[in-house]
């Protein structure tokens, strides 16, 4: 479905873009993840066409993303990551803005907005106006206008950026929905784990060049063995200080009270035999659990495992 061919894109002599490639396929909910100044944001407007790569290719569907402009507009729908002010205009007639702007006309312009409202669970709305509704509103009535010509790439910035956890988990519910409508999704974060709930396949790009790619489960447990490994005792914490210490998976450590956190290489198994194996020794283990993921702990792995190259869970 998307198609990107070593995409470089400068500002002055910065580098934004530094020959990034990305293959994304039909009916995916692809997360597209990386720290600020990444390159994400870059890479979304010249996929959209509103700005112009230094060198590359892009494909949408076949279509040449920067030869084919009308062709591309009619497949991709854009939500930026801001929402401007609209003084005095209610939730439908921005909506009818938006369908008359690409195009829309007749009967089915009416029946399509109420849809797409309904769709984001902004039905009861129609007649607010946009400047009183909550960022959670504002963000799902962006998204529901950028459905509005029924495009089959979504290309969203940041979509659930400043919302509530509640907020949140309302928008991911949305997005995943719109797979049953055979729509193909890009979503960017710098939340990695935000994503793991709703997404398909993941990608990580650090530094205008994307340096893991794979599916979401895959790129999960890549994360969870890059994390530590947090360990509570209710007593007895020096000996199992001088325990972890032999282990050869384990490479690092500190602890702090009755906690200790393990810098440690195993994999899911080797967690299940260390765990036993302490308490088979008498260590009074009351808590064992890999600490949340963070991209950075992801970051130093990837770059430890590749020399900083491109490396692909699949
Ligand atoms: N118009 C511009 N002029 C100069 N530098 C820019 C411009 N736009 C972006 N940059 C720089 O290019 C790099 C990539 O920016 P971009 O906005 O694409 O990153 P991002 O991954 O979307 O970051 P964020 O998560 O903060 O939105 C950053 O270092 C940024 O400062």
């Amino acid at each position: 479905m998307l198609e990107i061919q070593n995409l470089y894109k400068y500002y002055g002599t910065f580098a934004a873009l530094n020959g990034l490639n990305l293959t994304i396929k039909k009916g995916e909910l692809f997360g597209f993840v990386g720290p600020n100044g990444a390159g994400k944001t870059t890479t979304m407007r010249i996929i959209c066409g509103l700005l112009k790569a230094d060198s590359g290719q892009v494909y949408i569907d076949g279509v040449d993303a920067f030869k084919q402009q009308r062709q591309l507009k009619e497949k991709i729908g854009y939500m930026p990551d801001f929402f401007g002010v609209y003084d005095n205009l209610k939730v439908y007639e921005y909506m009818d803005f938006y369908a008359s702007a690409y195009g829309l006309t007749g009967d089915c312009v009416k029946r399509t907005c109420l849809e797409l409202l309904d769709r984001v669970n902004l039905g009861d709305k129609a007649s607010a106006y946009v400047d009183h509704l909550s960022r959670g509103m504002k963000q799902r009535l962006c998204l529901a206008r950028t459905l509005i010509h029924d495009p089959s790439l979504l290309i969203l910035d940041e979509p659930a950026s400043g919302l509530d956890p509640q907020a949140r988990f309302e928008m991911q519910e949305i997005l995943k929905g719109l797979l049953d409508l055979d729509k193909t999704l890009v979503v960017s974060s710098h939340i990695l784990p935000e994503l793991s709930r709703m997404c398909t396949s993941v990608g990580v790009i650090q530094a205008g060049k994307m340096v893991l790619c794979g599916g979401m489960e895959e790129i999960m447990s890549l994360m969870a063995s890059a994390n530590p490994l947090v360990i509570s005792l209710t007593d007895k914490v020096d000996q199992a200080v001088e325990y972890l210490k032999q282990q050869p998976l384990v490479a690092t450590l500190s602890y702090k009270d009755h906690t200790v956190r393990v810098d440690f290489k195993g994999d899911s198994e080797d967690e299940v035999r260390l765990l036993s194996q302490m308490v088979q020794i008498g260590l009074p283990v009351s808590s064992f659990s890999r600490e949340e993921g963070s991209l950075e702990a992801l970051f130093l792995q990837i770059t430890s495992q590749t020399g900083g190259g491109i490396f692909y869970a699949n």
